[in-house]
């Protein structure tokens, strides 16, 4: 895929919470593209939106308005089960706290999601073995995550969103349990995928050294997006003050 492609597309979205009769605003009229191969970090003070916006991406929830499309698909067109199997195909992800299975090995969780799709076991366990090579855990496939480090504990968590050959990797926060040069180890791990990948990635971070190393960075405050350097803005007047 060439990376001037648009994979998503968000136009004139609002997320609305809706607690008793308070209503809590947490995204206003965001409108950007992702394009495939894009590395965006999504940035911004605790409570300005960034995980629901990930969360309207990721399809774990959608929006009080406006629309999200993947290609030419709008996501609100979709069945919960078309959605299930959209996300299954196109995207992985990457949680804050790995949300590994603590029972299972390393190669067993990386493997987990082929299994569920029906791939033989002895072809999934080697596909995880190489792809945790790759993150630099060759020596450690047998570990239960227990017996893991933070940093080691989430590049198994990259392998497994990794495992089907997504569109996209979407991470909250992918850095916050860990140190700053762990955290670093992790971007850069996920730039390297990007690039000898081309898998698409968006995560969230106010880890300022982080958002300094990233080229392309959305800044949200109060759920509007105030600066966009590199990203695909569908309109700049939604850009206060970049
Ligand atoms: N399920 C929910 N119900 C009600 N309000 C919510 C819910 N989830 C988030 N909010 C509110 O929406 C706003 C945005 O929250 P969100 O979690 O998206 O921000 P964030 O930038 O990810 O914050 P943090 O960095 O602390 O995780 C906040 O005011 C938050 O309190």
């Amino acid at each position: 895929m060439s990376k001037s492609s648009t994979l998503i597309e968000l136009n004139s979205v609002y997320k609305t919470y809706f607690l008793g009769t308070q209503k809590v605003k947490a995204l206003k009229n965001i409108n950007f593209s992702i394009m495939h191969g894009d590395f965006i970090a999504i940035a911004g003070p605790s409570g300005s939106g960034k995980s629901s916006l990930l969360n309207l991406i990721s399809m774990i929830d959608e929006p009080t308005n406006g629309e999200i499309l993947y290609g030419d698909v709008k996501i609100k067109d979709l069945t919960d089960n078309q959605i299930t199997s959209f996300r299954n195909k196109k995207i992985g992800i990457v949680f804050q706290n790995y949300n590994l299975i603590p029972v299972l090995n390393a190669v067993e969780n990386v493997a987990f999601p082929l299994q569920i799709n029906k791939v033989s076991k002895k072809e999934s366990i080697e596909r995880a073995s190489n792809l945790l090579e790759e993150v630099g855990l060759g020596e450690h496939l047998n570990h239960r995550p227990n017996n893991l480090s933070g940093g080691q504990k989430q590049r198994v968590a990259i392998a497994r969103a990794l495992i089907t050959n997504p569109e996209i990797v979407i991470a909250d926060e992918p850095t916050a349990a860990l140190d700053s040069k762990t955290g670093m180890d992790i971007i850069n791990l996920m730039k390297h995928l990007n690039e000898t990948k081309k898998t698409t990635f968006i995560f969230s971070s106010h880890d300022p050294k982080v958002i300094d190393n990233v080229d392309s960075v959305i800044t949200l405050r109060d759920g509007e997006i105030i600066q966009a350097e590199n990203a695909v803005l569908k309109s700049k007047e939604e850009v206060i003050n970049s």
